[in-house]
Parts: C-alpha cells; structure tokens; sequence
C-alpha cells in the first residue's frame, strides 16, 4: 500500500535557492506516520532550475497588510505557445495572496480561490501581483489580488480568496 504524502512544508520564502525541507508522511487515516528531513522536497514554485520557472520577489507591508509579488514567468511554464498557463499563474495568485494571509494571520490554508483571467500573459514578461487583506471574520481571511503589466496598462487577472486560520484542536487540517 502507498502512503500518501499529505503534506509538504516549504521554507523558502521570496526569492533565492530552494532549502532543505522536511516531509510528513501521513497514513490514510491522516495521523502522522513518520517526520524526516527530505532533500527532495522543496516549495512548489521553487521547483524549477533558476530561470526556467518561477522567478519572483515578494514584499510585504505590515501596516497595511498588502503583499506585492514581482514575477517573470519562464519558458517551463507554457501553456498556449508563447504565454503562461493558467496553473501556473493559479500557483502564484495563490502564493502571494497566501503570504498575505500567512503573514497576517499565521498558520492558514486556502479553502477558496477565484480567479478571472482577463488576458494572456506572455511568457517571460514581468508582473505585478498586488494583494490586500480585505477583511478578517473569526478564523476567515479574505485577501484579493491583481495582476498587472510594470507599467500598469495591462489587467491581466483579478482574484479573490479566502484563508482559514488552521484550528489547534483538530488533529489535522
Ligand atoms: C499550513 C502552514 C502555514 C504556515 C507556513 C509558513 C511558511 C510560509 C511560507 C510560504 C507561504 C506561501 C503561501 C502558500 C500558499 C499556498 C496555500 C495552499 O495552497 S494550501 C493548500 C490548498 N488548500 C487545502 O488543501 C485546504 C483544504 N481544506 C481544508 O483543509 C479545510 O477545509 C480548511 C482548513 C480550509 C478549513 O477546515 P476547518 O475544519 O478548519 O474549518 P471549517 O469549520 O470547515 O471552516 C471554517 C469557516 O470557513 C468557512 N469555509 C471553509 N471552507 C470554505 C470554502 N471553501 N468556501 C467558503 N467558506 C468556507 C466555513 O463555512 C466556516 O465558516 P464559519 O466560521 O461557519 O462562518
């Protein structure tokens, strides 16, 4: 029987190398069966060889609970020859506002995320996703977002999401 690995933690925050991590493996009634340093294991869009697949920067202003990601897409995230795909732009709406959300209500998970794409980005332009805490009830956070050409004449997606705060007294998540 496999044992389906349920969770990864990554470290990496921002730009630079992808870390060490360590991996969870849980069993299928979801307790946790072993915890082990994995090299392998590495935050998702630190995955790629430098250049090739994400390439960003992430800001964030505590003040206002706003995260700024700055991102070029490379030549590993194709989908329509020529521009991004759609997955790929997903995983970085749902990092940034996720940092978003992490770095102001600590230990969250995506439960929702909505996301219009507007036009297609071309593979390895630069853009600007700009996201915001729009409100917080309880353990929910709703944190939206855009993306946008440097010189802000190109809307290229809007999206709206919302975190929950994982719950301490459940065994998992
Ligand atoms: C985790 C540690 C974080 C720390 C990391 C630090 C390092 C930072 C490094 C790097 C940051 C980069 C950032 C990465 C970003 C990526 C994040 C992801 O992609 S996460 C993977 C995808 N998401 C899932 O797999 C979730 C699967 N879903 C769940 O596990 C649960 O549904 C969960 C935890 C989201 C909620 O479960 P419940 O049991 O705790 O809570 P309930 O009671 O169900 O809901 C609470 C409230 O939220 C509403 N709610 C829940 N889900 C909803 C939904 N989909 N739509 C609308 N409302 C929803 C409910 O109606 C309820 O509302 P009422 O309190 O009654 O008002």
């Amino acid at each position: 029987m496999s044992i389906p690995i349920n969770l990864v933690r990554g470290r990496g925050v921002g730009s630079g190398r992808p870390r060490q991590d360590s991996l969870c493996l849980r069993g299928a009634d979801s307790k946790p069966v072993k915890e082990e340093p994995l090299s392998q294991a590495r935050l998702f869009p630190r995955s790629l060889e430098e250049g090739l697949g994400f390439e960003y920067a992430m800001f964030h202003n505590q003040v206002e609970n706003r995260t700024v990601c700055i991102l070029q897409g490379g030549p590993y995230l194709q989908g329509i020859p020529g521009f991004l795909h759609g997955g790929a732009i997903a995983t970085m709406i749902d990092s940034t506002v996720g940092m978003c959300a992490v770095l102001t209500g600590g230990a969250v998970m995506t439960a929702n995320l909505n996301i219009n794409f507007r036009r297609p980005i071309p593979l390895c332009s630069v853009v600007v996703i700009n996201s915001q805490l729009d409100k917080i009830e309880g353990r929910k956070l709703f944190v939206s977002c855009n993306v946008q050409s440097l010189d802000e004449k190109t809307l290229y997606s809007e999206a709206t999401s919302l975190f929950v705060k994982l719950d301490p007294k459940k065994t998992s998540p």
